[in-house]
């Protein structure tokens, strides 16, 4: 059966269709302060996305998807620990059945409510697929959804249009919308090299994971946890959980950007 998030078709058994998931620098990992190494060399990151590349948002029955045009240099970002401009192709989250769990990556054992990936290829490379190839290929900011008493607004935007993608399959026009209003105050992050949190797994990402979590309230998660993995008129599967659980660091360095 097709790869997911449950006991039959879920992270344990990727690597029986999907080998990559069996490697050495998968994604996602626990991060420990302590072992991590700071970089005081590394820049800051930059973001400069055109709020008209965004086209639509949809349920693909595994996560809910903004998609952006990305046939140009039209939204990038650059500078961290990147070399040249990459440009964002997707933006989706990873949640969990309640306000306790549901990030991918853990951060000193705390477990966040979500975590939201923005996905940005390397043009170098030709096209998405063929940056898949390469261990610099992709490079995805992770940022942490945190349950709060003063809900980030900017989030509002992307609840506001689960109504219209309730069911997999469904796709709504999602457009004049700039996702850095996303990023909380702080530019601290985190990087190290891993791969795709979802099969094939391929390690080609360059992961840029933000210290400072935004705030959504309970009843956002909730709006989020209304998504169902099922298509129209099929029985109700309701979408949560859909993150991989932490996995070998392997020897790999995190390096922050902060002390
Ligand atoms: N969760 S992730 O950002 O590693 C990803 N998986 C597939 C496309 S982007
Ligand atoms: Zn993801």
């Amino acid at each position: 059966s097709v790869w997911g998030y449950d006991s039959d078709n879920g992270p344990e058994r990727w690597h029986e269709n999907y080998p990559l998931a069996k490697g050495d620098k998968q994604s996602p990992i626990e991060i420990n302060s302590k072992d991590v190494q700071h970089d005081s060399s590394l820049p800051a990151w930059h973001a400069s996305y055109d709020p008209g590349a965004a086209k639509t948002i949809l349920n693909n029955g595994r996560t809910c998807r903004v998609v952006f045009d990305d046939t140009f240099d039209r939204s990038v970002l650059r500078g961290g620990p990147l070399t040249g401009a990459y440009r964002l192709r997707q933006l989706h989250l990873h949640w969990g059945s309640s306000d306790d769990h549901g990030s991918e990556h853990v951060i000193d054992g705390v477990k966040y409510a979500a975590e939201l990936h923005m996905v940005h290829w390397n043009p170098k490379h030709g096209n998405f697929a063929g940056a898949l190839k390469q261990p610099d290929g992709v490079a995805v900011v992770g940022i942490f959804l945190k349950v709060g008493k003063t809900p980030k607004p900017e989030m509002k935007r992307i609840l506001e249009e689960i109504d219209n993608i309730k069911t997999k399959g469904k796709e709504a026009p999602f457009q004049h919308f700039d996702p850095s209003i996303l990023f909380p105050k702080s530019r601290d992050y985190w990087t190290y090299h891993g791969s795709f949190t979802t099969p094939p797994c391929e390690e080609c990402i360059t992961w840029i994971l933000l210290r400072e979590p935004i705030e959504v309230s309970s009843d956002q998660m909730a709006k989020l946890r209304s998504l169902s993995k099922n298509g129209e008129n099929e029985p109700v599967n309701p979408l949560v959980d859909n993150w991989r659980p932490p996995q070998p660091v392997k020897g790999r360095i995190v390096r922050a950007s902060f002390k």
